[in-house]
C-alpha cells in the first residue's frame, strides 16, 4: 500500500493489568442473552423493518428462547413506538420475556420512552452517551464533567420518571457508548456516577452494558478492559455487567468470549451477525460454540434453517453460505480427503455406539441444529473416493469395495475434469450405472441353466444365452461353480484367459425390492479391473457382474 499506515493509523494502547485472570477462565455456563436484531440490527438495515417484519422476528426472538429483547428506540421513529405498543397493548410479550427500549440521555426522548412502555409488566430501559475521547472532542465538544454531567442527569430523569408507570418494574441499563475508545478509568468513573444516582440494590440490579461500539482493537484488549471495569466498579454486586461487541475487526465473537471469561455476566447481539457496519456479535455463533463446548447455550437452535430463512426475511440480507454453523455449505465437504475422513468418522461413530460427538473436519453434529447429513459430500474435481462412495452408499445401498471405490473414482474424475462441474449424487449414479450396470457391449447376459456333472458332482455345466455383438448367441462352459462355468465359456468365446481376483455380493433394498449387487475383480496384465451386476436372483447378478468386467476389459 501506498499509504504509511504509521502516520494515519495510531496502534490501540494495552490496558495496565499485569495480574489479569481471564485468560485461566473457562466458560462453564451460558451468559444471559439480549437480542437486539430489533433495534441495532434494524437500525443498520437498507430498509428498516415494518410492523409485519418485526412481529415476526420478534416471535422467533420469543421462540427461541431469548428472555430480554431489546425491541426498538421508541423515541426515534413512529415505526418503533407503535411497535412497542402493539407489544403492549395487544398483550404479544411473554410474562418471562423482559422488553428493552433504547435512548439518549435527553429528558423529550425519555419521556416519550416512558409512555412507549406504559403498561407493560417489566422493561429494561437503556439510556447511553457516548463517552469516548473522540466522541467528547468532535461530537459534543464538552470536557469530561460535561460527558459525565449528561449521564447522571439522564440517569436522574428515568428515576423520575419511574413513577409515571407505576405498572411496570422498570430495569435500568447504561451503556458508556463508544465505551472502548473511552479511558478506561474514566468509563469506571462515570458508570459509577450514574449508579451512585440509580441506586441498584443485590436484589434490583441494574445493567451495565459496556459496548465495542467500534471494534478498535485484538479482543484480548476487550477482555482486559472487562476484567478492569469489574474489579473498579465499586457497584460490581448490583450490577450486571453485559457486553454489546460490534465485528470491525472480524473477531466480535472472540471478544464476546472473551469478554465473558473476563466476567461479563449478559450479552448483547444479533442473529447471524447482522448490526452497524460489519455487525454486531452473532449470538448464534456465541451459542454454538458453548455447545459444542458442552455448554447448553440456553437457546434453541435446533432448526438452524428456520433461523435463517426469518433473519433473511426481515433484514432482506442473504446469510453467507459460510457463516458458521448456518450456511448452506458449512456441512458440506468437497474435498477428496475430507469426504474420505468424516465418511470413516461416521462409520466409526456408528460402530461404537458412542454418544460423543467425534467426526472428523465436523465440529458440531449438522443434526443437532437441525440440518442434514445429505448434503455433507458433494463431489467435483477435487473430490476422492470417500465421498463418491459415502454419496452412492447413502442414496443408492451400494457400497462398493474398497479396490472398486479407487477405480471408480478415476471414473468420476475423468467426467468432473472434463465438465468441470460438481456431480449431484443422482450424476454419480448415473456414471456408475453406464460404466458397469450397463457394460453390455459386446456381450449382454440374458440366461443361464446349469446342470451338475454326472461322474464328478462339484463340477457344473452351465449354458448361457447371450446377445453377442447385437446377435442372439448360446455358450457353454463348465467350472466348480456357475462363475467360473461362465468364466470359462466367455473366455472360450473371446480366446482370452479370465483370472478372478475377488468376488462378492451385497443385498439392496428391502421385501419386493430387493436384489442382489454382485462385484467381481478381473485380473488384468496392468492389475486389475471391475465388473458389477444388479439383479433379484443372486447367481444371475454375480454373471452378469462377470460379463460387465469382461465387456470393461475388452472394450479398455
Ligand atoms: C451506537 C448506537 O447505535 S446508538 C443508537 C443510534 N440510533 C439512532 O440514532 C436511532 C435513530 N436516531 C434518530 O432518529 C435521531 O438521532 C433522534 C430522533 C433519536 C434524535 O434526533 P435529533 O434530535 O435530530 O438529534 P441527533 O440524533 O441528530 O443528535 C444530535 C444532538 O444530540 C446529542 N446527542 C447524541 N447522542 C446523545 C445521547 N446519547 N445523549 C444525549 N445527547 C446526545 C448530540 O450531541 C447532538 O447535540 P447538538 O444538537 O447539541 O449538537
Ligand atoms: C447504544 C449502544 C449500546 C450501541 O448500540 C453501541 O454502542 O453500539
Amino acid at each position: 500500500m501506498k499509504i504509511d499506515a504509521a502516520t494515519k493509523y495510531r496502534p490501540f494502547q494495552p490496558i495496565n493489568l499485569p495480574d489479569r485472570t481471564w485468560p485461566n477462565a473457562t466458560i462453564t455456563k451460558p451468559p444471559m442473552w439480549c437480542s437486539v436484531d430489533l433495534r441495532d440490527g434494524n437500525q443498520a438495515l437498507i430498509e428498516p423493518m415494518g410492523p409485519d417484519r418485526k412481529l415476526r422476528m420478534f416471535k422467533a426472538l420469543v421462540a427461541m428462547g431469548f428472555k430480554e429483547i431489546e425491541i426498538g428506540f421508541p423515541a426515534a421513529s413512529q415505526t418503533d413506538f407503535d411497535f412497542c405498543r402493539q407489544l403492549i397493548d395487544e398483550n404479544l410479550i411473554p410474562a418471562d420475556v423482559t422488553i428493552q427500549v433504547l435512548t439518549q440521555a435527553r429528558r423529550p426522548l425519555i419521556e416519550r420512552t416512558f409512555e412507549a412502555i406504559k403498561g407493560s409488566r417489566r422493561a429494561i430501559v437503556h439510556l447511553y452517551n457516548s463517552t469516548s475521547t473522540l466522541q467528547r472532542r468532535v461530537v459534543f465538544g464538552l470536557e469530561k464533567d460535561g460527558i459525565k454531567a449528561i449521564a447522571t442527569e439522564g440517569t436522574q430523569i428515568v428515576k423520575e420518571l419511574v413513577a409515571s408507570v407505576p405498572e411496570t418494574e422498570v430495569v435500568f441499563q447504561y451503556s458508556p457508548e463508544s465505551f472502548t475508545g473511552t479511558e478506561i478509568d474514566y468509563a469506571v468513573e462515570v458508570c459509577d456516577a450514574v449508579l451512585d444516582v440509580w441506586q441498584p440494590t443485590e436484589t434490583h440490579k441494574a445493567i451495565i452494558n459496556l459496548p465495542a461500539t467500534v471494534e478498535m482493537s485484538t479482543p484480548n484488549i476487550y477482555a482486559d478492559q472487562i476484567e478492569y471495569y469489574c474489579r473498579h466498579t465499586r457497584w460490581r454486586k448490583e450490577t450486571i455487567v453485559s457486553l454489546h461487541p460490534h465485528n470491525d475487526r472480524g473477531t466480535g465473537v472472540a471478544a464476546a468470549e472473551l469478554g465473558v471469561m473476563a466476567g461479563a455476566d449478559r450479552v448483547e447481539g444479533t442473529l447471524f451477525g447482522n448490526g452497524e457496519r460489519t455487525g454486531n456479535v452473532d449470538v448464534v455463533t456465541l451459542a454454538l460454540n458453548l455447545f459444542t463446548q458442552g455448554v447448553n447455550p440456553g437457546l434453541d437452535l435446533s432448526d438452524i434453517n428456520e433461523l435463517v430463512r426469518v433473519a433473511e426475511y426481515c433484514n432482506q440480507l442473504p446469510v453467507h453460505p459460510r457463516h458458521p454453523y448456518a450456511g448452506d455449505l458449512v456441512f458440506t465437504a468437497f474435498s477428496g480427503s475430507h469426504q474420505d475422513a468424516i465418511k470413516k468418522g461416521l462409520d466409526a461413530l456408528k460402530r461404537s455406539n458412542s454418544k460423543e460427538w467425534e467426526v472428523p473436519y465436523l465440529p458440531i453434529d449438522p443434526s443437532d441444529v437441525g440440518r442434514s447429513y445429505e448434503g455433507i459430500i458433494r463431489v467435483n474435481s477435487q473430490s476422492g473416493k470417500g465421498g463418491i462412495a459415502y454419496l452412492l452408499e447413502t442414496d443408492y445401498g451400494v457400497t462398493l469395495p474398497r479396490r472398486l471405490q479407487i477405480e471408480f473414482s478415476q471414473v468420476v474424475q475423468r467426467v468432473t475434469d472434463a465438465t468441470g462441474k460438481e456431480l449431484t449424487a443422482g450424476n454419480i449414479w448415473e456414471v456408475f450405472d453406464s460404466e458397469y450396470l450397463k457394460a453390455i457391449d459386446p456381450v449382454e447376459f440374458l440366461s443361464h441353466t446349469t446342470v451338475p456333472d454326472a461322474h464328478a458332482s462339484e463340477v457344473r455345466h452351465l449354458t448361457a444365452k447371450i446377445r453377442h455383438k447385437g446377435a442372439d448367441a448360446t455358450i457353454q462352459g463348465s467350472g466348480n461353480g456357475p462363475i467360473d462355468a461362465y468364466c470359462s465359456a466367455l473366455a472360450a468365446l473371446h480366446g482370452i484367459e479370465i483370472d478372478l481376483l475377488s468376488y462378492s455380493e451385497q443385498a439392496t433394498g428391502r421385501g419386493q425390492n430387493t436384489q442382489a449387487v454382485a462385484y467381481i475383480e478381473l485380473k488384468t496384465k496392468d492389475g486389475s479391473l471391475w465388473g458389477v451386476g444388479a439383479d433379484r436372483n443372486i447367481v444371475t447378478a454375480a454373471l452378469k457382474a462377470v460379463t460387465s468386467a469382461v465387456n470393461r476389459l475388452l472394450t479398455a
